[in-house]
């Protein structure tokens, strides 16, 4: 089975973005913006719909949460609503926020609030990376995947296991908990004085999340694309579970999170490239060689006098 896995990945193409490759390249990849198709383990229809509900309140939830707290904020401004619990009037508010984009206001300007998306597949060193653009250039580094692991094993979360399950089963977790999650999170960060300037880490990984995430926290700046062959990623993953003690570093889950990335996150990737706002770095290098390329960028934008 193993060997097999190998063999198959070692026969996969590298991960790159519509500028680098010809069309005839892109078509034999299969590369859609459709969902993954349904495979056993996964939920069933009307546990989606459950899921999509909890979502829902956990949006609200978790939002709510932040209240008090001082914000750069676009006009007009929102007057903070102090959290109540959750009724059916309260999530349809809330459907209605997230499905009416004129009515939406962002919680940040993006004079104020700089957002940096890494992208890359499972494996390809996004974490790695961001830990040292952190101490170079004073970005507040937010991994999504960190976040929603925290969120699992805290005491009372009602979205451990449902988190849990996603992640295992390399499944992207309803976009609304994750949301919440990186808006608390950098709203946190602003309070605490900890800085403006975010590296949002593995997120977003799913089209209807980039839009939503603009449009009610947000809109990016730039994406920072880590390209990697999926073997590269696979080695690096296969040893990375050798101490993470991730429920996700194993070969089976790592073979969907290969297909979820090709299938719903790369198609993410090609269409802020299509915005001018991917750069890309080649990672099947040493961390060293990596960070000299993202430097180079991050050199560019992100000098103080660039600020
Ligand atoms: N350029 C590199 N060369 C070799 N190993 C790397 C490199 N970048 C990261 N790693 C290792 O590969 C694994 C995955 O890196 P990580 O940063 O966690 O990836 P991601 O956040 O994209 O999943 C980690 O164990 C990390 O130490
Ligand atoms: O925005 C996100 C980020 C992560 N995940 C889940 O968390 C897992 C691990 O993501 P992470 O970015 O931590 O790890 P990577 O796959 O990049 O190694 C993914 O496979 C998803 O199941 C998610 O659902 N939404």
């Amino acid at each position: 089975m193993f060997r097999t896995l190998i063999k198959r990945a070692a026969s996969q193409p590298r991960f790159t973005t519509a500028k680098a490759v010809n069309k005839q390249v892109i078509s034999k990849r299969f590369y859609t913006g459709e969902a993954p198709k349904k495979e056993n383990g996964t939920p069933s229809v009307p546990a989606m719909l459950a899921v999509a509900s909890m979502g829902f309140a956990a949006y609200y939830t978790l939002v709510k949460s932040k209240a008090g707290e001082p914000l750069p904020r676009h006009e007009p401004k929102q007057t903070q609503q102090p959290a109540k619990p959750i009724d059916e009037d309260s999530v349809k508010e809330v459907e209605n926020k997230v499905e009416v984009s004129e009515a939406v206001v962002p919680a940040f300007s993006e004079k104020d609030v700089t957002v940096v998306f890494v992208l890359g597949g499972p494996g390809a060193g996004k974490g790695t990376q961001c830990e040292n653009l952190t101490k170079d250039y004073g970005f507040v580094h937010l991994s999504a995947g960190d976040l929603l692991r925290e969120e699992q094993k805290r005491p009372g979360s009602k979205y451990g296991e449902l988190i849990n399950h996603y992640i295992r089963e390399g499944l992207i977790v309803p976009m609304e908990v994750t949301i919440a999650l990186l808006q608390q999170a950098m709203t946190e960060a602003i309070a605490a004085n900890k800085g403006t300037r975010f590296l949002i880490d593995g997120f977003p990984r799913k089209m209807d999340q980039a839009i939503k995430f603009e449009e009610v926290v947000v809109p990016s700046k730039m994406v920072l694309y880590f390209e990697c062959p999926e073997e590269v990623m696979l080695k690096r993953l296969m040893k990375r579970g050798e101490s993470s003690g991730r429920v996700d570093d194993n070969i089976e889950s790592i073979q969907k999170r290969f297909r979820v990335f090709k299938d719903t996150s790369f198609p993410v990737i090609e269409a802020f490239e299509k915005q001018n706002k991917v750069q890309t770095v080649t990672c099947d290098q040493s961390v060293e060689d990596v960070y000299k390329n993202v430097k180079r960028i991050f050199d560019t934008l992100f000098s103080e006098d660039s600020q």
